[in-house]
């Protein structure tokens, strides 16, 4: 004898109670907002990038079921936001040139409905809108991405006014991390925070012509495991690279006074930032679950539902 279903007012009613229960929790997080402001003090830095990406890594790392896990970052990265701007001000500068790519739409994705962004034409505008504290953050293209004059030899700059970067979007890409849509870094007057899983970028001015090859076996000598460098002449004798390096890479970190210090052809290195590496197409792709559509052979919407969304 085949079991009766559940009625559609049941399972509604069971829907409601567990709406009730996310919104009663979600007004218990929202209370911790005030007292996290309190905890960090006045004039403390209100946006952790590093805490941010711990708590996706870990909501994605123990989801299961189809639900879409390029949805549950999207959920919290709401959530996130709105509580980074009860602590307090908190606004943001994007890239976003007519006709060009419109860096605005990744910052909403990832800052949420409510944090205002202002557009910028111009990297420059952008660079500028953070340095004089118009915005707490910037959303600028890849550093190699750049075709004209790039915008990454601003970074190489001493003092407080200079942003660095801070984060790489998107982290957890809707497209499920297949990395088809633009892409960004962000920049901040606020320092770059550890997340267990990190990128770090360094600028090293040279006092003469050294090769690529030579250029890395320099910097791995140095303690530095390089991913990527990109070369620009600043000015005529102000030869500069910006290198990608394996790991976080802290404003103070001793390899970098190092690398000045004993190397004859290196004459300054800056640290200009480190970034919470993205969460890949293999970490947002969901674990298969026990659906009824799989059981009846409707393969279609739980395959969509395992990709992530498109
Ligand atoms: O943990 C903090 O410092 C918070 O302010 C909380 C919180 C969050 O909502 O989880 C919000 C903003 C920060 O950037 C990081 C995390």
């Amino acid at each position: 004898m085949s079991e009766k279903p559940t009625s559609l007012d049941d399972l509604r009613r069971k829907i409601d109670e567990i709406d009730n229960s996310l919104h009663d929790l979600l007004m218990r997080r929202t209370e911790l907002a005030r007292q996290i402001a309190l905890a960090k003090g006045s004039n403390a830095v209100i946006m952790r990038p590093g805490r941010e990406a711990r708590v996706l890594r870990r909501l994605v790392g123990r989801h299961q079921g189809p639900f879409p896990k390029p949805v549950i970052s999207r959920i919290w990265r709401e959530i996130i936001s709105v509580f980074t701007r009860l602590q307090g001000p908190f606004a943001a500068a994007a890239f976003a040139p007519e006709g060009g790519s419109d860096l605005s739409l990744l910052a909403r994705d990832h800052f949420g409905s409510l944090t205002p962004i202002t557009s910028y034409g111009s990297e420059m505008g952008v660079l500028r809108a953070v340095s004089d504290g118009k915005a707490n953050i910037g959303i600028l293209p890849l550093p190699e991405s750049d075709r004209g004059t790039p915008w990454w030899p601003k970074l190489a700059r001493s003092g407080k006014a200079s942003p660095k970067i801070i984060a790489r979007l998107p982290f957890a890409a809707l497209d499920g991390g297949r990395r088809h849509g633009p892409e960004a870094v962000v920049v901040s007057l606020a320092e770059p925070e550890e997340s267990g899983d990190d990128q770090g970028y360094l600028i090293v001015e040279l006092d003469e012509a050294v090769s690529r090859g030579a250029l890395k076996t320099l910097l791995s000598d140095a303690g530095f495991e390089v991913r990527n460098t990109q070369a620009w002449v600043d000015a005529p004798d102000r030869p500069l690279h910006l290198v990608e390096v394996e790991g976080f890479l802290a404003s103070d970190d001793a390899r970098v006074a190092a690398l000045v210090a004993e190397t004859d052809q290196v004459s300054h290195a800056w640290a200009v930032g480190s970034f919470a590496v993205p969460l890949t197409a293999e970490d947002l792709a969901n674990s298969p679950a026990p659906s009824t559509q799989a059981e009846n052979g409707d393969a279609s919407d739980a395959d969509a539902a395992s990709a992530g969304v498109s």
